[in-house]
């Protein structure tokens, strides 16, 4: 591959533009008044200066978004659904820079990045539309009495993302958070913020109030945990890995605040021997490309019956081995990640797994200068290895044979994980049996699919809570009962 074509997917040779916050409105320079750079994963190159923010710029956005709370909150859902629907426009409108900017700090591909900023434009169209949907419940308790429910805002909700899906991911927050009447604070990834902070100056331009939704850059420690402890947050949502979450969860429980947390996997597809195998071997190919691996809800672990494992492998590793880097796959997005992958391999190596292919970082070519790693295949892997157990977060496909449905849901079970499955069978009632014993927040059978509309989130230390679908909006209320008398009471003295 040619240095022109990692131009073209990752835009090195670029000035390093300056990120403020964005807090009520405007650009915030950090009250400290640091800055750090992100990479392109694509070169290695500056992207971008990004406000490096504390406490003290998480105050500023606590303060806009505390001010902005009631009259946002007072919003009628038609007017909230119509905001949405603007937003859901302008990142239309204007996705030729958002996709710049992510592109810059995650050399994804062009196409996948785009269809990433497309999904963010569905999730405010999707929850426009929900907003209108929102209702209570009347409760009869007889004659006397009028006894009702309310969804309402928390307040100010706090949004903590990942850098695998930047925009994408926050956006799976922001949007119902605000359609139910909250305001928000965003806290991106210190890899990649650009995007969500050009997404924040399109929002208030298509005509989110001032301090409705408010972004602060910086580190986890510093500007995301100074977001979680702040007094005016009254619920967060956190995607990212297991041990932050860990660490995010003893600050909410010490202040008793609700939290949705999306963790990490280490999702099974498994695949019995009556499968349409070319199928299955696309969609195993698929998820060990689709953003380099770096989805939590990738089914990379392969539990094959053990009758088709080599007919299968040798499917997947022909789709894989023909695979260009830049062209068909993206890099890994963070050095430490890049590091993480390749300890990964010299574990498998000192495990006796076997490479069919891939196995190593490329070192040659334009692409030795970015974060790519080869995708790889892994077989003789025994349910104890690290790649078997770990969410290794790369293009690595490791694969464990089965003997009977049994012992295929005991492996796809042996994980402490539980986000997400797919199961490939010729029999649909074993892979809609398979689906219903597997524990995990959302099962694809012969390639099912799932947007917007369908409700996601871990079983075991993959989290808990749910987003995406419509009852996504009511984890951004709290209920309250309203009774009212109807007739004269008798008091008790
Ligand atoms: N379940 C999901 O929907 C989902 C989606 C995407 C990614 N993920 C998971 O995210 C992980 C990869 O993302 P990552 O490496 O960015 O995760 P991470 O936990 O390192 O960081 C996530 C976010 O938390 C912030 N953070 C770090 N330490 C913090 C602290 N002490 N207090 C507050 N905030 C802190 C980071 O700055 C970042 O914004 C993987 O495990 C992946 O599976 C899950
Ligand atoms: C990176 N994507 C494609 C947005 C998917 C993210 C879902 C979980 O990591």
């Amino acid at each position: 591959m040619t240095n022109e074509t990692l131009d073209a997917v990752g835009g090195a040779s670029r000035g390093a533009e300056r990120f403020d916050h964005w807090i009520d409105g405007w650009g915030a320079a950090p009250v400290g008044g640091a800055y750090r750079p992100t990479t392109s994963p694509v070169d290695r190159s500056v992207s971008f200066e990004i406000a490096d923010g504390d406490g003290r710029d998480v105050d500023a956005a606590a303060v806009a978004a505390s001010s902005a709370r009631h009259a946002w909150a007072a919003t009628s859902t038609a007017e909230r659904s119509d905001l949405l629907r603007a937003v859901g426009t302008a990142v239309r409108e204007n996705l030729d820079g958002l996709v710049e900017a992510e592109i810059a700090e995650t050399g994804k591909l062009v196409a996948h990045a785009r269809a990433e900023m497309l999904s963010c434009a569905d999730y405010f169209e999707y929850y426009a539309a929900v907003v209108r949907t929102m209702h209570g419940e009347t409760i009869d308790q007889g004659p006397g009495q009028h006894t009702y429910t309310r969804h309402e805002p928390f307040g100010v909700v706090g949004i903590i993302a990942p850098w695998n899906g930047p925009l994408n991911q926050a956006s799976r927050g922001i949007a119902p958070a605000l359609a139910a009447g909250n305001t928000v604070i965003v806290k991106p990834s210190e890899f990649t913020s650009a995007a969500t902070l050009r997404f924040a100056r399109l929002a208030s331009a298509a005509g989110l109030p001032h301090g409705v939704l408010n972004v602060v850059t910086g580190t986890g420690p510093a500007a995301g945990a100074a977001l979680v402890r702040h007094d005016a947050v009254r619920k967060v949502t956190f995607t990212g890995s297991v041990p932050t979450g860990q660490v995010i969860a003893g600050i909410a429980a010490e202040r008793v605040i609700p939290l949705t947390l999306e963790l990490g996997g280490k999702s099974p597809l498994v695949v019995f021997g009556d499968a349409d195998l070319d199928r299955a071997a696309l969609a195993a190919a698929t998820t060990t490309l689709m953003n380099s691996g770096q989805v939590c809800s990738a089914t990379t672990r392969l539990i094959v019956e053990r009758s088709a494992q080599d007919a299968l492998l040798g499917r997947v590793s022909a789709i894989l081995e023909q695979k260009q880097p830049g062209v068909d796959f993206g890099p890994i997005i963070t050095e430490p990640q890049f590091e993480k992958v390749l300890g990964f391999f010299e574990s498998a190596a000192e495990a006796g797994a076997t490479a069919l292919t891939g196995g190593a970082c490329y070192r040659q070519g334009a692409a030795a200068s970015g974060r790519y790693i080869a995708p790889t295949v892994y077989k003789d892997v025994t349910p104890d290895m690290r790649i078997a157990r770990e969410e290794i977060f790369g293009p690595v496909l490791v694969s464990l044979p089965f003997d009977g449905f049994d012992e295929a849901i005991t492996l796809a079970n042996d994980t402490e994980y539980g986000l997400a499955a797919a199961v490939w069978t010729g029999d649909v009632a074993r892979g809609l049996r398979a689906a219903h014993l597997i524990e995990a927040g959302q099962v694809a059978v012969n390639g099912g699919v799932m947007t917007q509309e369908t409700p996601f989130g871990g079983y075991k230390r993959s989290g808990y809570g749910r987003e995406k679908g419509a009852a996504a909006v009511y984890e951004y209320t709290q209920v309250k009962t309203v009774s009212l008398g109807l007739a004269p009471q008798e008091l008790v003295s």
